[in-house]
């Protein structure tokens, strides 16, 4: 059994692709925006703030390089926003409401800096942090307002964010699954049975997996066409899942071959469900429109020994559905 093609792993994150290229461009476009900050200082002879700014600049830019193809550990993001909520506090300070405006940016850049898990905290700190210099340095009728508007972009971005996350949970099934039948591609089998097999060991349960591949597959197609072995398909699918539990992995592993991995199942159970499944196709016939036919398939189940990568395992499976079909087909075969 040839190893399969490689995939984007399932736990590929584009939010945290989407990051990555966000936190690049605020680490640069942050660093541009102080030192030319530092500088307009600079040219008032304000030498200590401009030389402040010029040092955050360049943590900034420095940052962005070191961190180009990765993301920064979340404590250099909390210092950042430390830094910058300083800076935009000492801005209200001397410049009142000039300062404001650096708010709104500090506020968006959060969204991007931290890990669900720390954002919450970082963003409420951020902005009581906002809240209490405008209260000390702006009148009381410019200061709630501009908390309020402040509130309002908090709430679009965990918007935003909510809405990421669950395109990404579509984004990342649509991409896996294969659109005939709903089952994994087959460019996930390797992922797919070494978490299985790494779940098994770490837990101490057995695992086992099972190959059916539709018998005679070909005749199906050559007789009622492509579109009605399309439909065979989808139907054998829904009549497999049927029989598989929540945790079970269902995979397309080929055009008439299904893979299904159960995750502590010792073999003879698995062996039961699968006889069950190989029932439900021989005794069912399939129709669409005026069309129909009966088909039966062959398979092997295999449960995972100690020692074995997954592609021995799976090759087992393959063996025993192999025999299966060579001992004259519809029938089940126990890898030994
Ligand atoms: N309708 C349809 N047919 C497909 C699809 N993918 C593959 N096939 C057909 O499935 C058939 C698979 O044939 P095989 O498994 O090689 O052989 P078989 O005729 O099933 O015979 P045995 O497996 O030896 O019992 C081929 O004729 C493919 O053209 C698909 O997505 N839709």
């Amino acid at each position: 059994m040839n190893s399969t093609a490689a995939a984007p792993s399932l736990s590929l994150n584009l939010w945290q692709q989407f990051r990555l290229v966000a936190m690049r461009t605020i680490y640069f476009g942050v660093g541009i925006v102080i030192a030319v900050l530092a500088g307009v200082l600079a040219t008032e002879s304000r030498w200590l703030e401009s030389g402040a700014l010029v040092s955050v600049a360049l943590a900034f830019i420095l940052t962005g390089v070191i961190y180009r193809n990765e993301l920064a550990p979340q404590w250099i993001n909390f210092l950042f926003i430390c830094a910058l909520g300083t800076l935009v506090s000492v801005s209200m300070k001397s410049s009142g409401m000039m300062g404001v405006y650096w708010m709104y940016p500090v506020l968006a850049m959060v969204f991007f800096m931290f890990d669900r898990t720390i954002f919450v905290l970082v963003i409420m700190l951020i902005y009581a942090l906002f809240a209490a210099v405008m209260y000390q340095f702006l009148p009381f009728e410019y200061a709630w307002r501009i908390a309020l508007s402040m509130l309002v972009l908090i709430g679009v971005g965990a918007v935003f964010l909510v809405m990421m996350s669950y395109m990404q949970r579509n984004l990342s099934k649509l991409y896996a699954t294969d659109p005939l039948t709903g089952f994994y591609r087959r460019d996930y089998v390797a992922e797919m049975m070494q978490t299985e097999l790494e779940r098994a060991k770490r837990n101490q349960q057995p695992v086992s997996a099972m190959l059916l591949d539709l018998d005679s597959f070909k005749n199906v197609n050559d007789k009622f066409g492509y579109m009605f072995g399309d439909a065979v398909l989808k139907e054998t699918a829904v009549r497999l899942a049927r029989f598989c539990r929540k945790n079970d992995v269902m995979i397309r592993h080929g055009g008439a071959e299904f893979l299904v991995i159960f995750p502590n199942t010792p073999l003879k159970q698995a062996a039961e469900m699968t006889g069950e499944m190989l029932d439900s196709l021989r005794h069912e016939p399939f129709s669409v429109k005026s069309m129909m036919t009966t088909v039966t398939a062959s398979a092997g189940v295999a449960e995972w020994r100690k020692g074995q990568d997954w592609g021995q395992w799976l090759e087992r499976a393959d063996a025993a559905m192999d025999k299966a079909k060579s001992q004259g087909r519809n029938r089940l075969r126990i890898a030994q």
